[in-house]
């Protein structure tokens, strides 16, 4: 068997080598005719799979390691009988720790109390809902829009856009979409960007697309948290200008969510070929515990990785994609023992 791998699949080797042949090629660069002697595809986001791609190859299982689904033709691969896998809320800690971070280094350099501030968090879904339950931990007063969900379960604990947008701090985290009922391109728009005032916080580490950035880019906000870029990597100059913090869309890339990303995919690819597993994979990350002795949230998290750092590298926009690429290692707090009470994960969400 010959598998084609993204080369920003974490751990490609050691976890897929024991399915056959692999050959790896960035993300962005894999085509039809690199795939015509393969027979398994396993990609990151930055490969749109779909007719194009697949037509006239033998390729029978997709298995995409991140969250996002813009980049599938999922009813391409139903329809031609294309086993296909993606590793829903891999990453999802990952962002809600991002978001917290960006929210606890705001909090010390406007001084203000995350306790006193509202949060409006726009799709609850294996991010909000984790990014929802931190916030609340640290005294956040949390506005919960999610209407899919809403028309299923009931309104309950969800308001309109509208109400969420009137939050202090307000954070998408939807897919993007353009159809459907609840398409999310362009969810802040023309339509509602009259409700974000100067003394708005206003998050995007969804997607690019689902904020309007020529609006966007015209409004005076009190801060901007940019991870998700419309043209990603050639992004607006004077967005990435205006922001606390402009990050090349690396919310989600903290080791264990990358080793996540593939160890879903693993499982999903010994289910395909009824394999069995190789229990070794499960123990490849085996951090021992960091001392962290920082008494404050925001030296706490600062300590833990500095996102300052990814903001500042990518002044220089041309440096977004390879900066990506090679992202420092970073762990998720789980790894650390810190003298600061961190919002801990919930083992009822997992
Ligand atoms: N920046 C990053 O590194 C990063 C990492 C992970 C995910 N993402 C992006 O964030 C998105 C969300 O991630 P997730 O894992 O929480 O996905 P998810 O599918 O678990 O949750 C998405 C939620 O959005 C809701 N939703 C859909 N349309 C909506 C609308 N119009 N208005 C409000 N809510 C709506 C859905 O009902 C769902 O609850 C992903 O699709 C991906 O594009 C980015
Ligand atoms: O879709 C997701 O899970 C995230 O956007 C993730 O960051 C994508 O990772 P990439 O393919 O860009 O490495």
């Amino acid at each position: 068997m010959k598998l084609m791998i993204d080369d920003a699949v974490w751990g490609f080797n050691k976890i897929f080598s024991e399915f056959g042949e692999v050959v790896t090629l960035p993300g962005r660069e894999i085509n039809r005719e690199s795939l015509l002697d393969c027979d398994m595809l396993i990609v990151r986001s930055r490969t749109q799979v779909n007719q194009e791609l697949l037509e006239g190859t033998k390729i029978s299982f997709v298995g995409s390691t991140v969250a996002g689904l813009d980049h599938i033709d999922e009813s391409y691969l139903y329809k031609n009988n294309i086993a296909f896998s993606s590793a829903q809320g891999c990453n999802a800690n990952a962002v809600a720790e991002y978001v917290i971070s960006a929210l606890a280094n705001l909090a010390h350099d406007y001084c203000f109390k995350l306790a006193e501030k509202s949060l409006g968090i726009i799709g609850v879904g294996n991010v909000g809902r984790r990014l929802d339950f931190k916030a609340k931990q640290l005294g956040m007063t949390t506005l919960l829009n999610d209407p899919p969900r809403e028309e299923k379960e009931g309104a309950d604990g969800f308001v309109s856009i509208e109400n969420a947008l009137s939050a202090d701090i307000v954070t998408f985290h939807t897919p993007l979409t353009n159809n459907g009922p609840y398409p999310t391109h362009n969810l802040l728009g023309s339509q509602n960007f009259n409700l974000i005032t100067q003394d708005t916080i206003l998050i995007n580490a969804a997607r690019g697309g689902i904020i309007d950035e020529a609006i966007w880019e015209t409004i005076n906000t009190k801060a901007n948290i940019i991870d998700c870029w419309e043209n990603e990597p050639n992004i607006n100059p004077t967005l990435q200008k205006s922001a606390y913090w402009s990050t090349p869309h690396i919310a989600g890339h903290s080791i264990d969510a990358k080793f996540m990303g593939s160890f879903m995919i693993y499982k999903e690819l010994c289910k395909f070929i009824q394999k069995p597993m190789n229990s070794e994979i499960e123990t490849l990350i085996n951090r021992e515990s960091m001392v962290i002795e920082e008494k404050t949230l925001h030296a706490t998290l600062n300590s833990i990785y500095s996102f300052k750092d990814d903001d500042e590298v990518i002044s220089d926009i041309s440096k977004f994609e390879d900066y990506r690429r090679n992202y420092p290692e970073r762990f998720e707090w789980h790894h650390f023992k810190t003298q600061f009470d961190l919002p801990r994960k919930n083992i009822n969400q997992y």
